[in-house]
């Protein structure tokens, strides 16, 4: 009967069985009052080895068989008193209405896993169609520097968190900075500028006066006109218009179209010279540029949760950045996103993912500055090293281009939402479809059905991917966590469990689990609003937020409650309990 493992610790650990006490009133132990279908493996160490002189114990039980057999509890972990503000909150569960109708009227399973990220522009700023876009599933709010006042980003914001606060929704705030690389004028308050083959349109560093004479140009960067040569490409937008450059007088530079196109305000430019990019000038060019600095001031003291940072070339910049932002607010939950978007990215890619909270496949502007048909094997790279060293990924730009103007997308753009959805990116962005297109509320509808179609036939046809999850923490305690995460998605999997759940004050143990990529949804109890709105950018977690103590039994009874007087889960379903209080996995059936 009875079974023991021994791991090699400071103190050694160790799995053994013992007979099943009856429960007892005084009796602290979650795994006897649950339910009677429960499996707990704990291995509890402390992250501390001097914080605690109990050796660290690993106890499996197992009731559910009628077996009957537990063995003894270790009383420190589950004798920390509740605390006031846990008992004062005993009725209180933050989730928003969407998820909750989902999850009520179609389950567990059906819950989409591929969170959704919308950039917010003149096409969605007003609080009405912000609603409507967190009804239709936005989980992260962009705001692109490059194009709006600070207080336009500040009233978006604004009601971003008004809806939060009003409706119950979690939508985190993405700020994205503009970088310091070359891009045109805001075309003196045009949508939009056509180009037509053959014309011959003036590039310049000077400033024009209003109304802008036609087919003129700003450009950003004062060494514009010196560094261009005659018979180079100029690439609007990564090419989706083209230029030659055929004189330069002074600060102009005069080009022929060749390949015609909309440009859009402040359209990247990138210039090519027989067939390569010139880079020998922006490169000099700092990633954060001054007006970077302060927008990031702006972010800093709006608390967004996500800076996203342009152009990235190393690790140092987000270093600097991260240091930076600890140094501004000290408990500050600022999360930094690499975007994937130039050739020194993707030459110091893992370094710099490494560094940072997460990255972002910046389609567009890496379209411009490596060739096309190099773009999806780079996303695959990214998607896959950000999912190895634990960092959400999202896969940006035109992702449905074509719905800027058209209600329905094109075969192709759904063919690469699926794409991204089957590499299992924790994340979509809508850009242009969603800031300034005609269809925002159609577009991510698109992104939402594409999402769950793929997400239940991948499922459906058990297409596990096996994937090597190298181990990313550094101590001990981080190596339990993982392994508990990897086994408890494993037995998920396996069981066929309806939901995982998890406790976590930081997200980290969320995350884990969420690298995993399981079957059945994550449901990750967090008691800060901040790490709720952040766990929205991750694959397959329904982040909800409620105070909980260190007390595992009395947090699963309150949340089983709580969900189940909401009618979100009911009598009987499976799950799997992971905390990071507690190291241990607990498999039980709703009561
Ligand atoms: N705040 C805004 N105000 C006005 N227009 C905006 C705003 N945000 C986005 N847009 C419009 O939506 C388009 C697509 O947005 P997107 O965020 O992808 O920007 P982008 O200029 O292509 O640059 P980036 O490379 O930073 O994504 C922009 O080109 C712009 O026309
Ligand atoms: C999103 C972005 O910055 C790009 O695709 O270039
Ligand atoms: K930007
Ligand atoms: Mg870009």
């Amino acid at each position: 009967m009875s079974q023991s493992l021994h791991f090699f610790t400071p103190s050694s650990l160790t799995f053994s069985k013992q007979s099943l006490p009856k429960p007892s009133c005084n009796r602290r132990f979650p795994v006897t009052t649950l339910s009677p279908k429960l499996i707990s493996i704990k291995a509890s160490t402390s992250a501390d080895p001097n914080s605690s002189t109990t050796p660290p114990q690993v106890l499996i039980s197992d009731n559910g068989t009628g077996a009957g057999e537990i063995l003894s509890s270790t009383p420190q972990d589950y004798d920390t008193p509740p605390s006031q503000s846990f008992l004062s909150d005993l009725s209180s569960i933050d989730v928003d209405a969407v998820t909750e109708v989902e999850l009520k009227e179609n389950g567990f399973r059906s819950t989409r896993r591929t969170k959704l990220v919308c950039t917010i522009g003149p096409a969605t700023c007003g609080f009405e169609e912000l609603q409507a876009l967190a009804v239709g599933g936005m989980n992260v709010a962009r705001i692109n520097m490059c194009h709006g006042t600070l207080e336009w980003h500040k009233r978006v914001i604004e009601r971003v968190r008004r809806l939060n606060e009003e409706k119950g929704f979690a939508v985190a705030i993405m700020m994205d900075t503009e970088g310091s690389e070359i891009h045109m004028g805001d075309l003196g308050g045009a949508s939009s500028a056509k180009a037509e083959d053959g014309e011959i349109w003036t590039f310049s560093v000077r400033a024009f006066d209003l109304p802008r004479p036609e087919r003129t140009i700003n450009v950003n960067y004062d060494g514009f006109a010196e560094d261009v040569k005659v018979g180079d490409e100029l690439l609007v937008d990564g090419g989706m218009v083209r230029f030659e450059v055929i004189e330069k007088i002074g600060p102009d530079v005069k080009c022929r179209c060749t390949d015609p196109g909309l440009m859009l305000p402040r359209a990247n430019l990138t210039f090519w010279r027989d067939g390569s990019l010139v880079r020998e000038r922006n490169a000099m060019l700092p990633t954060i540029s001054s007006k970077d600095w302060l927008d990031i001031d702006f972010g800093i003291a709006e608390g967004v949760d996500f800076i996203a940072i342009s152009f990235v070339k190393s690790a140092e910049v987000i270093n600097h950045l991260k240091s930076y932002i600890a140094a501004r607010s000290r408990d500050s939950d600022i999360a930094v996103i690499a975007k994937i978007e130039s050739i020194d990215s993707l030459r110091n890619l893992e370094e710099i993912i490494q560094a940072s909270d997460g990255a972002m496949v910046a389609r567009g502007d890496l379209g411009a500055q490596i060739p096309l048909e190099q773009v999806p094997s780079a996303q695959q790279k990214i998607v896959q090293i950000c999912r190895q060293l634990n960092k959400p990924v999202i896969v940006a730009s035109q992702l449905l281009e074509s719905m800027i103007e058209y209600p329905t997308p094109t075969r192709a753009e759904v063919a690469d939402v699926s794409e991204a959805v089957r590499q299992r990116a924790d994340a979509l962005m809508l850009s242009g479809e969603s800031a300034m297109g005609q269809y925002p509320d159609k577009a991510l509808a698109v992104l939402r059905s594409v999402s769950v179609r793929i997400e239940k036939w991948w499922r459906e046809e058990k297409r596990y991917e096996a994937m090597e999850l190298p181990a990313v923490g550094s101590s001990f305690s981080d190596s339990i966590s993982e392994e508990i995460c990897s086994s408890a998605a494993k037995m998920a999997n396996n069981l066929g469990v309806d939901a995982l759940f998890v406790y976590t004050k930081t997200g980290h143990m969320a995350s884990l689990l969420s690298r995993c990529r399981p079957d059945c949804p994550i449901f990750a109890f967090t008691s800060t609003k901040s790490v709720r709105r952040r766990l929205n950018l991750q694959w397959g977690l329904i982040p909800f937020r409620v105070s909980f103590s260190d007390d595992m039994e009395s947090n699963l009874n309150k949340t089983f409650s709580l969900l189940k007087a909401r009618g979100m889960i009911k009598s009987g379903d499976l799950v799997i309990a992971v905390s990071d209080m507690l190291q241990s996995i607990q498999v039980m059936n709703v009561p």
